[in-house]
């Protein structure tokens, strides 16, 4: 597997810890974002990440900035992006199996290193369940296909 990760000024510290965790769990990850703490613009960072991952290059991403808002509102402007910014690690685990998130956000002035761990691990760890959950993953993107939904 492999993942892209990205970040903003604000989450520079907790994005090497989440890279060095992602290692250890022997995923493949590429930094992009920034690495230092001078102002980055999130949504920079937000669309190439998502780009990788609308492109295939990358099987998912993690996207962090101050509250993991901004970042994840950039992302999800590219098509087939579905990025869910969660503080808990239930969200996490429902935003795949249910929403079959392909991005996870959350912010660095909101969760501790530990919290954005178990988040991170609940994502990876859960499976799209499909089935009814599909159709509804279906009716999301018709709206960003079509801008409209045909049962309307
Ligand atoms: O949280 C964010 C966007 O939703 C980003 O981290 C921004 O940087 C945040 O808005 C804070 O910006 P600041 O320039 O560090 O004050």
């Amino acid at each position: 597997m492999k993942l892209v990760i990205a970040n903003d000024h604000a989450a520079v510290d907790l994005k090497f810890a989440i890279l060095e965790h992602l290692k250890e769990r022997g995923i493949e990850v590429v930094n992009i974002g920034t690495d230092t703490k001078e102002r980055y613009q999130y949504p920079l960072a937000g669309y190439r990440a998502a780009k990788m991952v609308a492109s295939g290059e990358a099987d998912g991403g993690v996207l962090i900035c101050g509250t993991g808002i901004g970042i994840s509102l950039a992302a999800n402007k590219v098509k087939g992006i579905r990025a869910a910014v969660c503080s808990e690690p239930y969200s996490a685990k429902m935003a795949r199996e249910h929403n079959n998130a392909n991005m996870i956000a959350f912010g660095a002035r909101v969760v501790g290193e530990d919290l954005a761990k178990m988040i991170v691990d609940s994502w990876l760890d859960a499976k799209f369940q499909g089935g009814r959950h599909a159709e509804r993953v279906a009716l999301i993107d018709e709206i960003e296909e079509t801008g409209e939904l045909s049962c309307e």
